[in-house]
């Protein structure tokens, strides 16, 4: 009896409320929220004033997209069959695909759909003509026939989506003109997102070389790619600190070193266990907390 618990393992079955949870992955939701509220912190900077109703749409349909972007993701990884140890995929939870792509694209007519009153209540086809770029990007990295994902290109089109064309969308929406701070907070904001990118894929090399996706993780190899991470959140500061040096940023930006801790933790962590897959699930959620406080603290400062 002994013997034959031995030589079978028994799989504890994980309770469905945690895959669903897994799935869900409400803090990944700050990166929709982060470029907006920068963007929207920097005109204020600019110009003493927000409309807060452009601003609450704007969020409300930066977050309906990251929805449908998400949703897209698990039925197009449904398809090449890289998520078939994804437990926490939405599609192999409902095992219904066409569903959860006809939900994912209301949510993008809905994203689409605020933006297009942001811009047609300002009479001018900017914020709308920046977002659906964003989209664009956003299908590219995991819809056919591109899939650049799987190329390695995710983390360049994260950057620009969620950096300079996501944050100059936003601060265009407040202001309708373009400013060089508006840049350098987007070139921060960018960087810090696609570094959440890089992390998600540590844990996921074995199945991606099995389907042919070549991340950056996997061309890099896990030990150097996790040696690059001290670098990338060295670039983070030191783009900040110049900022402040030349005045596109305020003194009190410098309290986005707080963060410090957060990016040792990160570094550190993935550094001693970058082999072992199987604790570097949740690995991207330091980076998202990294991402949540730099941001924050980013965004208020520029508001003081
Ligand atoms: C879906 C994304 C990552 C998941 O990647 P992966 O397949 O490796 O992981 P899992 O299968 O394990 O989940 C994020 C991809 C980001 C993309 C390059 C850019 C998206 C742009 C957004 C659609 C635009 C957001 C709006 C803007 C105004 C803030
Ligand atoms: O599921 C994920 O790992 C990610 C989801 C997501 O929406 C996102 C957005 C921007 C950067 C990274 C990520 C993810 O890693």
């Amino acid at each position: 009896m002994v013997k034959s618990l031995v030589d079978t393992p028994q799989i504890s079955p994980i309770p469905s409320r945690k895959l669903w949870m897994a799935a869900i992955k409400l803090p990944m939701y700050s990166v929709a929220i982060v470029p907006i509220a920068t963007g929207t912190a920097v005109a204020y900077r600019d110009t003493g004033a927000i409309n807060w109703a452009v601003f609450a749409t704007f969020l409300a349909a930066a977050i309906v997209i990251l929805v449908w972007e998400n949703l897209c993701n698990d039925v197009f990884d449904a398809e090449t069959g890289i998520d078939i140890h994804k437990a926490h995929s939405v599609v192999n939870l409902t095992g219904k695909k066409n569903l959860i792509l006809a939900i994912a694209n209301i949510c993008l007519l809905m994203g689409i759909g605020g933006v297009l009153a942001i811009s047609w209540l300002q009479q001018d086809a900017v914020v709308v003509s920046l977002v659906a770029l964003c989209c664009l990007l956003g299908y590219m990295y995991q819809g056919p026939p591109f899939r650049l994902g799987y190329q390695g290109w995710g983390e360049i089109l994260c950057f620009f989506a969620f950096g300079p064309l996501g944050v100059s969308a936003a601060y265009y929406s407040q202001t309708q003109s373009w400013s060089i701070g508006s840049l350098a907070a987007a070139v921060v904001v960018g960087i810090i997102t696609s570094l959440i990118l890089f992390c998600s894929h540590f844990n996921q090399v074995e199945d991606d070389l099995a389907a042919g996706k070549r991340s950056p993780v996997v061309r890099l190899g896990t030990k150097r790619a996790s040696q690059l991470l001290p670098w990338v959140c060295a670039v983070i500061y030191a783009v900040t600190i110049v900022a402040i040096a030349l005045q596109f940023f305020p003194i009190w930006t410098a309290i986005v070193l707080v963060s410090l801790p957060i990016a040792w933790k990160l570094c550190t962590f993935i550094g001693d266990h970058h082999e072992q897959s199987e604790m570097l699930l949740n690995c991207r959620f330091i980076a998202v907390a990294l991402h949540f406080v730099v941001g924050s603290c980013l965004s208020v400062s520029l508001i003081f």
